[in-house]
């Protein structure tokens, strides 16, 4: 082949992905997707700058993102600097005052601004708020159940209430709004703020806003039916399928999972859960056929997406082929 054939033939195969992402184009133009972004996908550099190219690159599609982050070892991190203690109980950290102070700074002063200012590299389109800003999030304390035993955790709390006033004022400016995780305590003193799971909190702005879709970035390829055996990777699995699994989840998925189910139940279209140490995953998900990760339907789509799935690959399978 010619030095002119073989760049047109690279050229073409680059038409060619574009045109793959015709249909998601069309289908999610305007559509509201909420990211969340965990700690243990933020791996380096090169991954937290490719993760805000896929967001900017959303919004320039005509979606509208909302990240949502996380944070979990970067607070690990900065308690063990600072020499306090901090324990996980049934996935959620159990958090005194002195770790609170902490894990405010943290989200909202250190991993949300980095991710703010790594997206504004692409343009002045992203704005960070916490829960506290405009009343975004409202919590009140909750703890956890471990063998049946109630456990105390601590300023832990669960979102009760989403005004999801500020964060329509972004988006009609065109903006991307970053969301940390700390919420005021609706039945504390004044000024009180409590520690909720950013899983948790994606998963009820994604219900306040009746996404299309909420998307769980995180460091495992997607759910697992008998972790750790890698050859168990769910791709499809409806909600109810999904609670049934619930009670025998480890660590980190219990929240994770728990919020992926709640907001299908509350009217997302679908959850998932994909893996953020693969670069550039979010535009896999969304603009190609086969997708990544483990999707998390209403019971009644599970069977058409699962016939879809099977014939995305089988294609995928022949182009790769030829
Ligand atoms: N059934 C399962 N499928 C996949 N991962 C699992 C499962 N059970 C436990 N895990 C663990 O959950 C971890 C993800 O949760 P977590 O560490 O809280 O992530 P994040 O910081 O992204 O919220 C995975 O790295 C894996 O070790
Ligand atoms: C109550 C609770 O556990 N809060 C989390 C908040 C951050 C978070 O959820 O971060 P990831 O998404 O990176 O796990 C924590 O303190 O670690």
């Amino acid at each position: 082949m010619s030095d002119i054939d073989q760049r047109l033939a690279t050229a073409q195969d680059k038409a060619a992905t574009l045109v793959e992402a015709l249909p998601w184009l069309e289908q999610f133009n305007g559509a509201t997707v909420v990211v969340k972004y965990g700690g243990n996908a933020m791996q380096n550099d090169e991954l937290k700058q490719a993760f805000a190219e896929d967001i900017i690159f959303l919004r320039y599609a005509g979606l509208k993102p909302i990240v949502v982050h996380g944070g979990g070892p970067q607070i690990s991190s900065m308690l063990k600097k600072l020499g306090i203690e901090s324990e996980f109980r049934g996935g959620l950290r159990v958090t005194n005052p002195e770790a609170m102070d902490v894990v405010r700074m943290v989200l909202t002063g250190q991993v949300g601004r980095e991710l703010v200012g790594r997206i504004n590299t692409h343009g002045p389109l992203a704005v960070g708020l916490s829960g506290e800003d405009a009343g975004l999030l409202q919590a009140r304390r909750t703890g956890t159940v471990i063998d049946g035993e109630e456990v105390d955790l601590g300023l832990v709390g669960e979102v009760v209430g989403v005004d999801r006033q500020a964060i329509d004022d972004l988006l009609d400016a065109g903006r991307i709004p970053v969301i940390s995780t700390v919420a005021p305590d609706i039945d504390g003193p004044p000024g009180q703020v409590l520690n909720v799971n950013a899983d948790t909190a994606a998963s009820a702005v994604a219900a306040s806003l009746g996404a299309e879709k909420l998307v769980i970035l995180t460091d495992v390829e997607g759910l697992y039916s008998n972790w750790p055996d890698k050859s168990s990777l769910i791709s499809v699995i409806g909600v109810s399928e999904l609670e049934e699994l619930l009670p025998g989840l480890e660590s980190g998925m219990i929240p994770k999972m728990h919020a992926a189910a709640q907001a299908v139940r509350a009217g997302v279209k679908q959850s998932h859960i994909i893996d953020g140490r693969l670069a550039h995953s979010i535009l896999l998900e969304i603009f190609t056929s086969a997708g990544i990760g483990t999707m998390v339907l209403p019971d009644t789509e599970v069977a058409a997406a699962e016939h879809g799935h099977a014939e995305a690959l089988i294609s995928e399978s022949i182009e790769g082929q030829q």
